[in-house]
């Protein structure tokens, strides 16, 4: 397995990551459990920001908070002077909760709902990503009727289709997300939206799709944009003062995997910027971005205690663990690969090929097919790695299994950030009718 930032194998042969012994951590917290390494985090954010400082540009990066949304993300987020991209109330709140600084939060979706948009007019955040006609009317109705004033961006599609699975690419034509360029809707949204008495139309947001390892892709979506603002400036006299280029930045999940350096993608963003929108208006727009993945996929591992195991001669050996699907969905859903060890027994050789079953009641719910561990025995601790991004954020309840705790590590200090559920949360929404006159267990 390779071994992310501070994760490196102890004088004991346990893995360790932010001078935690993963061993200690689950004596401390049980299994399974996220552990999160806060170093690397700070650090990607330092690099996206030093990236950006370098350009020139006037920026925002503002982190997807999709990819990992609890208080403590967000303040770690707020302490490293990023921005905030949210896309339900459930985000909202969250940031809010955690006193992110409202003017730094964007909102995105594609189907927000008149209380959420409410919610974010009232906190008075610093950005609507708008998505679809029917919302620059809902938004600017809304906004008029609170007189209030909203900067806008408005999501379009540049139909650059990024090189990724095809379930999480949404920069082609073909997408449920925004304004096409190709078929004129994005210039009729710019036309209708400029023209709102209660939207201030700050520019345009695209993202190409996610887990990108080459630089094209964004430098088409750059020329693309460009190539619009530039359409936009000569038929309505309009310039776009931001440009929002989305996220979908690679990392590293398994061997192959090839991520370019933060700054690569930042320097074929800012130089694209540079080249194609030199001239349009006065001034280059501000750039933002919104990454997600990038700043918290490879800072995530998850442990779990190895339960029991199942040999088919001839077949293979399956090892299941007391997570699966219901705290890494990845794999069920998009054929995600991942990485993994013993924890415990960290140096020692491979001595046999086994797959990873979860265990939830679904034949899908697998981790990892035909690993090479040491042999591996009940009680065994697994450790898998990249698994900071789209992992707690999709973890669901499938089976009523309880979501594990989350950790955060550094410096040899651990801090617990959410607590595992209980059984008590497991049930806390449930009712029973009256009518079916049933006498309740009370603990
Ligand atoms: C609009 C938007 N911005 C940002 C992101 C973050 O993407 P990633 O986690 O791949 O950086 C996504 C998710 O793919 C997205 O849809
Ligand atoms: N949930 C996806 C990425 C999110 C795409 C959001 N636009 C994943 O796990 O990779």
């Amino acid at each position: 397995m390779y071994l992310h930032g501070t994760s490196k194998i102890n004088a004991l042969g346990h893995l360790e990551i932010g001078g935690c012994d993963t061993v200690e951590l689950k004596k401390e917290y049980g299994t399974p459990l996220y552990i999160v390494d806060e170093h690397l985090i700070r650090q990607r954010a330092r690099e996206y920001m030093d990236a950006f400082k370098a350009s020139g540009l006037t920026f925002q990066v503002a982190y997807a908070s999709k990819a990992f949304s609890v208080k403590a993300m967000c303040t770690l987020v707020e302490q490293e002077g990023l921005s905030l991209d949210v896309v339900s109330d459930g985000e909202l709140y969250t940031a809010m909760q955690a006193g992110f600084p409202a003017e730094r939060i964007h909102f995105h979706g594609n189907n927000k709902t008149p209380d959420e948009i409410e919610m974010a007019l009232d906190a008075k955040i610093g950005c609507f990503v708008v998505d679809n006609f029917t919302e620059i009317h809902l938004l600017q109705a809304m906004a008029a009727e609170k007189n209030q004033t909203v900067k806008i961006l408005l999501r379009i599609t540049p139909g650059v289709e990024a090189h990724t699975h095809e379930y999480i690419s949404t920069g082609q034509t073909d997408s449920k997300f925004g304004f096409d360029i190709g078929n004129g809707s994005a210039f009729e949204a710019i036309e209708l939206a400029s023209k709102q008495s209660h939207l201030q139309l700050l520019g345009v947001h695209s993202h190409i799709g996610s887990q990108i390892f080459e630089v094209e892709g964004f430098q088409m979506a750059v020329e693309r944009v460009a190539g619009f603002a530039r359409e936009v400036k000569e038929k309505l006299g309009l310039t776009f003062q931001v440009v929002n280029l989305g996220g979908g930045f690679g990392i590293r999940y398994v061997e192959g995997d090839t991520p370019l350096e933060v700054s690569q993608y930042v320097k074929a963003i800012t130089d694209g910027v540079k080249n194609h929108f030199a001239g349009i208006g006065e001034e280059l727009p501000e750039i933002w971005v919104e990454p997600g993945r990038s700043l918290v996929g490879e800072a995530g591992t998850t442990l779990y205690t190895v339960g029991t195991s199942k040999d088919i001669p001839g077949v293979r050996k399956y090892v299941a663990v007391d997570g699966g699907m219901s705290d890494n969905p990845r794999p069920a859903l998009y054929e995600s690969q991942y990485e993994a060890m013993l924890a415990n027994r960290a140096n020692e050789p491979a001595a046999e090929t086994v797959s990873i079953a979860g265990k939830a009641c679904e034949s899908g719910d697998m981790l990892i097919w035909d690993l090479a561990l040491p042999k591996v025995e009940t009680g065994d601790l697994l450790a898998v790695a990249c698994t900071g991004a789209y992992n707690y954020s999709m973890a669901s309840n499938y089976n009523r299994i309880r979501r594990p705790a989350v950790v955060f590590v550094q410096d040899g200090q651990s801090d617990l950030v959410v607590r595992r559920e209980s059984h008590e949360d497991i049930v806390r929404n449930d009712l029973i009718p009256a009518r079916m006159n049933k006498q309740t267990v009370t603990s």
